[in-house]
């Protein structure tokens, strides 16, 4: 479970460089403090928020509304240094009376996932794609799979998402030939694997297809007037042939069999 926590973190930094997260273990009580504090500062009168104000930006805390760092534009800032919490909790507001309290809990949980944060994306900087991105040829492709690691790119928004080795499981996921088939009713998958630095991975993947020469095609049962047929027939043979000249430039095999019917 660990494992694919890291991975997932680990993917999310490389393709999106954010994430999110619950269950970190702040208290709902530490968080809605936080931002009560906050909240109240901001409405106190300007008298009593302008005693920060100051032109130096390494003060250890600091109030401003001006746009002196070049980025702000219609914003009140407070700034603050906040951990070890001791050393600087001196320097912060009285008023809001809760300031110190409510803002100094979030500080010292914060730091906490913080540290955990980023022990989980130091771990998962060693993970590497080990199988690019592709779709199988075959109907099915059945996965006996030792560990996890195994990724599938989800079919709306292109994202990848881990699958996690379920002990005792098969997975199994669909190939092109079962696209063609189905007449574009079902998708192929597109997968990958991400290895492990750690543990050996194993996975027999079974590819189920017709015999090498025989011939794909739609499913005349599927196809009629309003579903015309969108692929062309091909065979295991000729999507091997093709294997070579699409590995620099990779699209799935079942992208070239697309009948184009927009003339
Ligand atoms: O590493 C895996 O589990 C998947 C292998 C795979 O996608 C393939 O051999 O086509
Ligand atoms: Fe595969």
């Amino acid at each position: 479970m660990r494992k694919l926590v890291i991975q997932e973190i680990a993917l999310a930094c490389r393709e999106q460089g954010c994430f999110q997260v619950v269950n970190h273990g702040i208290r709902k009580s530490v968080m809605k403090g936080a931002l009560e504090a906050a909240s109240e500062f901001f409405k106190l009168s300007k008298e009593h928020k302008e005693k920060f104000v100051s032109a130096d930006v390494q003060q250890p805390i600091r109030y401003d509304m001006s746009s002196r760092d070049g980025i702000s534009t219609a914003r009140s800032l407070l700034k603050h240094y906040a951990n070890p919490l001791e050393d600087w909790v001196q320097f912060w507001p009285i008023n809001p009376p809760t300031y110190r309290k409510k803002m100094g809990d979030y500080a010292v949980e914060i730091k906490g996932v913080s540290m955990q944060l980023m022990e989980a994306i130091f771990e998962g900087l060693g993970d590497k794609v080990g199988l690019a991105f592709h779709s199988d040829y075959g109907f099915i492709t059945i996965l006996l799979q030792s560990s996890a690691g195994f990724e599938v790119m989800h079919h709306e928004d292109d994202t990848w998402i881990a699958v996690p080795a379920i002990p005792g499981a098969l997975h199994v996921h669909i190939g092109d030939n079962l696209e063609v088939l189905s007449n574009g009713q079902l998708k192929s998958l597109v997968h990958r694997t991400i290895l492990n630095p750690d543990e050996p991975r194993i996975s027999i993947a079974s590819i189920h297809g017709l015999s090498m020469d025989e011939k794909v095609h739609c499913a005349k049962e599927l196809v009629d007037e309003e579903h015309p047929e969108m692929y062309k027939e091909s065979s295991f043979q000729e999507s091997l042939d093709l294997l070579p000249s699409n590995m620099n430039n990779y699209k799935r095999f079942v992208e070239s069999l697309k009948i184009d019917r927009d003339e």
